[in-house]
C-alpha cells in the first residue's frame, strides 16, 4: 500500500492503552464473521435505506428549537444535505426551499452567516451555509449570498500574520483560514488582497510529527491537518510545507486493526477522522506528484481497511452512521463518515488545465457490491464535484 512512499514505524510512539484495546474487542465482534471467511467482505453493504431515512427525520426537524445546537444550524443543514447528496437523494423542493429561506436568516447585514439567526456572523457557520446552498445549487439558492458584503467582512477577519479569526474579536486557527478561503474560492473572491501572506500562518502550524495544529506549537491533530493543508491547496502553496513528513504522519494515522483512522497519535479511531485524515490524501497525492515523486495510481491511503472498518463498525442498525461501535450516530460523524468512504472508493486527480479535481478509474476501489459506491466528493471543498463545478461557474458570470 505505502509502496511508493516508505515510513519507519520506530518513528511512532507504539505504545497501545487500555482503552484502545477496549475498542479492538468491540471492533472485533463486528469483524469477526470477516475474519472467519474474508469472502464475505464481498457482500457487505451500506444501508441505504435506513440512513436515508434517518437523514429525511432529521430535515423534518431542522427548525428553531434545537436548543443544545442553536448555534450549529447552519451546519446541521450542511451534514445533512451533503450526505443526502453523496448517497445520490434529491432533495424533496419543499425542504430545499425551507433551507434557503432558513439560510437566509443567518445571513448577516454585515456580512458573512452566523449559526442561527441573530447570530454573529462566524467562518464556520459560513462554510456550511455557502456550500450548502452551491449543494441545493438553484439560481435562488445561490442567490442569497451577498458577495459584496461577505468579501469586505472576510478582509476585516484577515489578520496581519496572515491568519483569520473565527469571527471579528474572536480566536485564530486553522480552521478559520480553511473555511475563509473554500468560501472565497467557492464564490471567486479568491483576491491577492486576500490571499497574501496566509501561508506564512499556516507553514507555522505544522509540527515536529509532520501534521498541523490548530496554531502554532500544538499538537498535530487530523481536523486542523486537513484544514491546513485543504488552505495551502487553495493557495497553491502546498510547496512551502514539509508534504513527506505529513504524509507519513497522515499515513500512519491509519489503525492497523480496525482500518479507521485516529485524530492524533495514541488517540482512538474514530469514523469521523475518514474524512479529516482520508480527504487529506488526494491532496498529498498532488502535492507530492507536484514535486515530481511517483505516486501509486492506488494512493497512499489503505482504502480497503478504511471501507472494512466505516461498512462493518460505523453504521448504526436503525441509521446513521458513527464514530465507533459502542457509539449513537449523529448528522456529523454520517457526514465525514460518508465523505471520507466517498475519498476512499474513488481515484482523484487534479486537472492542471480545468483546475478541478478529476475521478478516475472511478469504482475500481469501492468494497462490496455496486450498491456501495457513493457520489465522488471534491477533496477540498467536501461537496460533489458537479456541484461544485456548477457553482463555480455562476459566480464566476
Ligand atoms: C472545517 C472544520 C470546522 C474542521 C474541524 C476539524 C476538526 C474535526 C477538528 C478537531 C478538533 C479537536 C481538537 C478534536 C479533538 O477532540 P477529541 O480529543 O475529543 O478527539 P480525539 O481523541 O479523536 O483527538
Ligand atoms: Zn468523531
Amino acid at each position: 500500500m505505502f509502496d511508493q512512499l516508505h515510513y519507519d514505524d520506530d518513528d511512532y510512539p507504539t505504545e497501545t492503552s487500555d482503552t484502545q484495546l477496549d475498542t479492538e474487542d468491540t471492533c472485533l465482534s463486528y469483524f469477526a464473521p470477516f475474519r472467519t471467511d474474508p469472502s464475505l467482505f464481498r457482500y457487505i453493504r451500506i444501508n441505504r435505506e435506513a440512513h436515508v431515512a434517518y437523514l429525511m427525520r432529521a430535515l423534518g426537524r431542522l427548525k428553531p428549537g434545537f436548543v443544545s445546537l442553536d448555534a450549529s444550524r447552519a451546519w446541521i443543514c450542511f451534514w445533512t444535505v451533503h450526505s443526502l447528496d453523496l448517497l445520490g437523494v434529491a432533495l424533496p423542493t419543499g425542504d430545499s426551499t425551507r433551507i434557503i429561506n432558513t439560510l437566509s436568516r443567518f445571513h448577516s447585514p454585515t456580512g458573512g452567516f452566523g449559526g442561527g439567526p441573530g447570530q454573529l456572523p462566524h467562518a464556520l457557520p459560513t462554510y456550511a451555509a455557502v456550500h450548502t446552498l452551491a449543494i441545493i445549487g438553484s439560481n435562488e439558492a445561490l442567490n442569497i449570498v451577498n458577495r459584496d458584503t461577505l468579501y469586505k467582512w472576510l478582509l476585516r477577519l484577515k489578520q496581519p500574520d496572515g491568519s483569520f479569526v473565527v469571527h471579528e474579536g474572536g480566536e485564530v486557527d486553522v480552521r478559520a483560514s480553511y473555511c475563509a478561503l473554500a468560501t472565497a474560492r467557492l464564490l471567486n473572491l479568491l483576491t491577492p488582497e486576500l490571499t497574501t501572506g496566509c501561508s506564512d500562518f499556516l507553514r507555522q502550524c505544522q509540527t515536529y510529527e509532520g501534521g498541523f495544529g490548530g496554531v502554532p506549537a500544538v499538537e498535530a491533530h487530523g481536523g486542523y491537518s486537513f484544514c491546513a493543508l485543504a488552505a495551502l491547496d487553495i493557495l497553491d502553496a502546498t510547496n512551502t510545507v514539509d508534504v513527506e513528513s505529513l504524509a507519513k504522519w497522515t499515513a500512519a494515522r491509519q489503525m492497523r486493526f480496525e482500518g479507521g483512522f485516529q485524530g492524533r497519535t495514541n488517540k482512538l479511531v474514530d469514523g469521523c477522522y475518514s474524512f479529516w485524515q482520508g480527504g487529506a490524501f488526494p491532496l498529498l497525492e498532488k502535492a507530492l506528484r507536484g514535486t515530481g515523486r511517483t505516486v501509486s495510481p492506488d494512493g497512499l491511503m489503505g482504502r480497503v481497511p478504511l471501507q472494512q472498518y466505516v461498512l462493518a463498525c460505523c453504521q448504526h442498525t436503525t441509521g446513521g452512521l458513527k464514530d465507533k461501535p459502542e457509539k449513537s450516530p449523529d448528522f456529523y460523524h454520517t457526514c465525514y463518515v460518508l465523505s471520507g468512504m466517498s475519498i476512499a472508493q474513488h481515484e482523484y486527480v487534479w486537472d492542471d488545465v480545468d483546475k478541478e479535481f478529476k475521478v478516475t478509474r472511478s469504482a475500481n476501489h469501492s468494497l462490496g457490491t455496486d450498491e456501495n459506491i457513493l457520489h465522488p466528493t471534491d477533496p477540498v471543498h467536501n461537496i460533489r464535484m458537479d456541484k461544485l463545478r456548477l457553482a463555480m461557474q455562476y459566480y464566476r458570470r
